[in-house]
Parts: C-alpha cells; sequence; structure tokens
C-alpha cells in the first residue's frame, strides 16, 4: 500500500534532482507534416521517488519516457542524470548508459518468446557483458537471476517460456529481467496495462515493495488514476505539457 495520498504537482522543485528534463520538445514526422507531441516538458524525479505520469491516450506519456531513458532523444530541451546532461551523448555511450542505468518494462512484456524465464532474465546480463567475461561469471549471473525470479515469486516457473506462463506472470518476469543487472531506475509503461484488476493490484504491490524496501527509483505511465495513485506523486501529461489537474480540469 502507499504510505500516504500522492500529491499531484507538475513537478518537483528541488535544487538536485536526480533525474531530470528541461524544455522537452519532440515531434513525429508523418510524410511532410511534424505532430509535436511533447511542447516544452518540465520534469524532476527524486533519488528512491515513485513517480506516476498520467495522461490521456495519445498525449505523449511514452515518448517522455523513451526520452528519459535514452531511448529516443528530444528535439529540444534536455535529460540529465545527476546534474550531467546525457541526451547529447555519443550513441555508444547512451547505450551504454541506458543498459546500466535504466531498467525498462512495457505493456507487453516483450520477453523473447524462444528463451526460458532464467534465460531471458539472463538476457539482461548477457548484453551488457563480451562473450568471455559472461563465461568467466555465468555462475554468478545465473545465482543473481535466481535470486531476482525468487524475489518477483516465480522460482517455481525457471525453465517455463513465456507461452507457459500467466500475463502477471509475464511481467514479473518482465520484472525480474529489469531489475537482474540492478538498475537505479525503473521506467514502466502501462505495466499493469495488459492484466485483470487482481493481478494489476499485485504488479503495484511488487513494484511498490521493491520502491519502499530498496528504495528503487520508479517512474511509471499509466492512464488509471487508480493505479496511478500508487506511486508517491503523480504529474499529468495534458497538450504536450505536464500539468496540475487544476490546470487540466
Ligand atoms: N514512432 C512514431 N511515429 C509517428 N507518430 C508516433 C510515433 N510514436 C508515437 N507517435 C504518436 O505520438 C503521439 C503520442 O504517442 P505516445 O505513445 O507517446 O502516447 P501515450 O500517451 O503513451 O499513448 P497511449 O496511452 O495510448 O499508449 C500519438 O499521437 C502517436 O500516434
Amino acid at each position: 500500500m502507499p504510505a500516504a495520498t500522492p500529491s499531484i504537482v507538475p513537478m518537483q522543485k528541488s535544487a538536485s534532482p536526480y533525474l531530470a528534463a528541461q524544455a522537452l520538445d519532440k515531434a513525429y514526422r508523418k510524410g511532410q507534416c511534424a505532430v509535436p507531441v511533447l511542447r516544452g516538458v518540465d520534469i524532476t524525479v527524486q533519488k528512491g521517488e515513485f513517480l506516476s505520469i498520467v495522461g490521456q491516450s495519445g498525449s505523449g506519456k511514452s515518448t517522455l519516457l523513451h526520452l528519459l531513458g535514452l531511448l529516443d532523444v528530444p528535439d529540444m530541451g534536455r535529460v540529465s542524470l545527476n546534474g550531467k546532461r546525457i541526451d547529447d551523448l555519443p550513441a555508444s555511450t547512451r547505450d551504454e548508459l541506458r543498459n546500466r542505468v535504466f531498467g525498462f518494462v512495457f505493456q507487453f512484456y516483450h520477453l523473447l518468446p524462444e528463451l526460458t524465464l532464467l534465460e531471458n532474465v539472463l538476457s539482461t546480463l548477457m548484453i551488457r557483458h563480451s562473450v568471455f567475461e559472461y563465461w568467466r561469471m555465468r555462475g554468478q549471473f545465473r545465482d543473481a537471476a535466481c535470486s531476482m525470479i525468487e524475489k518477483v515469486g516465480l522460482a517455481h516457473r525457471l525453465k517455463h517460456r513465456p507461452s507457459e506462463l500467466s500475463g502477471g506472470e509475464m511481467q514479473r518476469a518482465a520484472i525480474a529481467r529489469a531489475l537482474v543487472g540492478q538498475p537505479e531506475v525503473l521506467l514502466a509503461d502501462e505495466p499493469t496495462g495488459n492484466l485483470d484488476v487482481q493481478t494489476g493490484r499485485e504488479i503495484m504491490s511488487l513494484l511498490t515493495k521493491l520502491n519502499a524496501d530498496e528504495k528503487l527509483t520508479i517512474v511509471m505511465v499509466t492512464h488509471d488514476d487508480a493505479i496511478a495513485r500508487r506511486a508517491e506523486r503523480i504529474v499529468n501529461l495534458r497538450e504536450g505539457r505536464l500539468q496540475s489537474l487544476e490546470d487540466a480540469a
């Protein structure tokens, strides 16, 4: 359960935000036209915070999450981590930073169907290391993967493939895969969007526990207000900008 009713504010004013974006603009090109999605978004995330981003379908929530997690680059504005700008780094540095700092969870899990649960979770560590390094440390990596799988309550499903798991189990597996590399920030895009209400609640309990017990920083996108309220703070994306609910009304 959340510790308290979340505050609903456009941004947290703090001298030293951990993850921040300023004046983000992003448009997608469709033929000759540019369709503006984000128009001057400012956002800050404190270390250890659990922040929800809400907004209607198509308001740009996923786009914002992708910019924060270096999956895409803004047209204008900047993203910074620990006060250092990161969106303009060379692509290879951004890739390395993304793999090390951010863990991602998506609505449709994005597990690899031909791999077992254990192999899916290990894949995070595989892509992070050379073949030689991975081979040398494989025992340690296996232990880390098994321990993370146990933490999300799937120790009895190690050898199962995604098609043999329920939706909730697949999302738990995706969370284990995101966290096995010990990221500093978990970026979750509609993590309960494909689940029934009860299973969605269980996934939210897992996320709030990870945030409370391990001080994991979480930024979650959702269109579901009840789900959003499980976080400590909510920001609302509307017409390309972050607004308080009072502004949006
Ligand atoms: N790669 C792309 N090319 C063109 N347009 C895109 C692309 N990605 C997103 N868009 C458009 O940008 C807008 C914002 O999309 P985005 O997925 O960020 O919204 P969202 O708030 O996450 O929506 P939903 O809640 O439905 O997932 C939408 O109008 C979408 O059609």
